[in-house]
């Protein structure tokens, strides 16, 4: 047992794994400035991410093991042919990950740097690095600085900080989604160029910007929200400003991980998510697909983030067109049907309004009992069927008039576009 009480046991490879991606995830060459209490922090948050993930280490225990495998590191490198045994058993599977993590660091350089040195084991004389000296990519430091401060105290936030990259109805309603779970306004920003949808933003509580890169610098999770054929200048403008903490998240129809990967700098982690309108009221049906570059936890994180707007869904890439025809055009396919129930009924004498609420509640009502009941719609529509009574006479006019090959034509359209607006997007990438 240690202090904590926690019991020793030894660390297995996917635990180690685990824990060096979160060291790299938290930004650990930017943070660690050899304050203790900025280590401190750092080492906190990575504890609390280890007990979500069933890892239950203290942050002394945590501490140890870094220290190990800054020696590991250390050693290796003094000796690169034949490096000494290391007290870290299967090393050669670390290694790739430290070095990306110790060898983006820089030597601590000069005065400033309040060094730990209790921190540190014989072979690591660089002191966690100073921030003052690592280069970086985003114009905006302070700011930036200041944020992974804050997005490392674990009493202060540990949330991402999100980011929309246009204003529009979409970014709109994944935001209202995200709000209503417990994701606080001050974790949101959006950026457009103009500011005239950007009133309806800041009403929630919500920062607003007009710099794409002011916003991809202070934020983790950056949604691109913009029409489609803006994507390609929309990701040139912003890759420059982009580090290995950013996960960027793509709602536009189309446009595919192979074209988002190849607009964004190596390795960058992308997401293509389809939502659709009903997001604005929680009731949305999303598909998201992980590109190449990112882990189950980064659709685990999005998950988390989005899963108060509605159904979401994981899934291959290749039904991500399906879903925008069934689901994201589909929703407009239901307003159709809905307002020609309407009119039907203002047809036949009933007045307008009342008629439109009424379809309305219908169309609510029966969305509602279908999810609800989980069963087929054949079923459902059966049920409601008395045997030579209305329904049944309608049903055989829409059948007359095409409804059920004309909806199907219509999600096959909608796909086919969807996979059309991806290769135009996918030609102009390579402009
Ligand atoms: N509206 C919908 O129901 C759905 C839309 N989508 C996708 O969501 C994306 C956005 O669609 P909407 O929100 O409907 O569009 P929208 O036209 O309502 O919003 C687009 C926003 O982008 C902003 N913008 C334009 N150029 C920009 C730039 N260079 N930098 C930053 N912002 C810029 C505009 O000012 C506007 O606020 C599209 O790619 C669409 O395919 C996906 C599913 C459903
Ligand atoms: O019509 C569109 O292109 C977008 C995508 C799905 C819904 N609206």
């Amino acid at each position: 047992m240690d202090d904590s009480g926690i019991k020793k046991q030894n660390w297995d490879v996917k635990e180690t794994e685990l824990f060096l991606e979160i060291l790299k995830e938290l930004d650990m060459k930017k943070c660690l400035d050899g304050r203790k209490v900025r280590n401190n922090k750092l080492f906190k948050v990575a504890h609390r991410r280890m007990t979500a993930a069933g890892y239950h280490r203290s942050v002394d225990q945590l501490k140890f093991r870094w220290k190990l495998l800054k020696s590991a590191y250390y050693r290796c490198k003094r000796e690169p042919d034949s490096p000494a045994p290391t007290k870290i058993q299967g090393w050669w599977r670390y290694e790739k990950t430290m070095i990306a993590i110790m060898e983006s660091r820089h030597p601590l350089v000069g005065a400033g740097v309040n060094s730990d040195r209790n921190d540190e084991v014989t072979e690591d004389s660089d002191g966690d690095a100073s921030m003052l000296h690592w280069p970086q990519p985003c114009t905006d430091n302070s700011t930036q600085n200041l944020g992974l401060i804050i997005k490392m105290d674990p009493e202060v936030d540990s949330q991402p900080n999100i980011g929309f990259i246009g204003a529009g109805n979409m970014a709109f309603g994944i935001a209202k989604g995200i709000l209503s779970g417990d994701v606080p306004p001050v974790k949101l920003k959006v950026s457009a160029p103009s500011s005239r949808n950007l009133g309806r933003f800041q009403e929630l509580g919500i920062a607003v910007t007009h710099s794409n890169i002011e916003l991809v610098c202070g934020s983790d999770v950056v949604f691109v929200a913009v029409k489609p054929h803006l994507v390609p200048p929309v990701l040139h403008e912003i890759s420059l400003h982009l580090t290995h903490r950013h996960i960027i998240v793509s709602v536009a129809a189309g446009v595919t991980l192979a074209t988002l990967e190849e607009l964004l700098p190596e390795n960058s982690a992308v997401i293509r998510l389809m939502p659709n309108l009903p997001c604005l009221v929680q009731e949305g049906a999303i598909l998201f697909s992980r590109g190449s570059h990112t882990r189950p936890e980064d659709g685990a994180l999005l998950h988390s983030l989005v899963h108060r707007c509605g159904l979401v869904e994981e899934g291959p890439e290749a039904w991500i067109d399906i879903h925008t025809g069934l689901s994201g055009s589909g929703v407009a396919f239901v307003y159709l049907f809905a307002e020609a129930l309407a009119e039907g009924a203002v047809k036949m004498g009933m007045p307008s309004a009342l008629a439109h609420s009424i379809a309305s509640q219908t169309v609510l009502g029966a969305g509602r009992l279908l999810r609800e009941s989980g069963k087929h719609p054949a079923q459902l529509r059966a049920e409601v069927c008395t045997p030579g009574g209305t329904t049944i006479y309608g049903l055989h006019t829409l059948e007359q008039g095409g409804v059920r090959a004309a909806t199907m034509s219509a999600v096959q359209s909608a796909t086919e576009r969807a996979r059309e607006l991806g290769q135009m997007s996918a030609a102009g990438s390579r402009k």
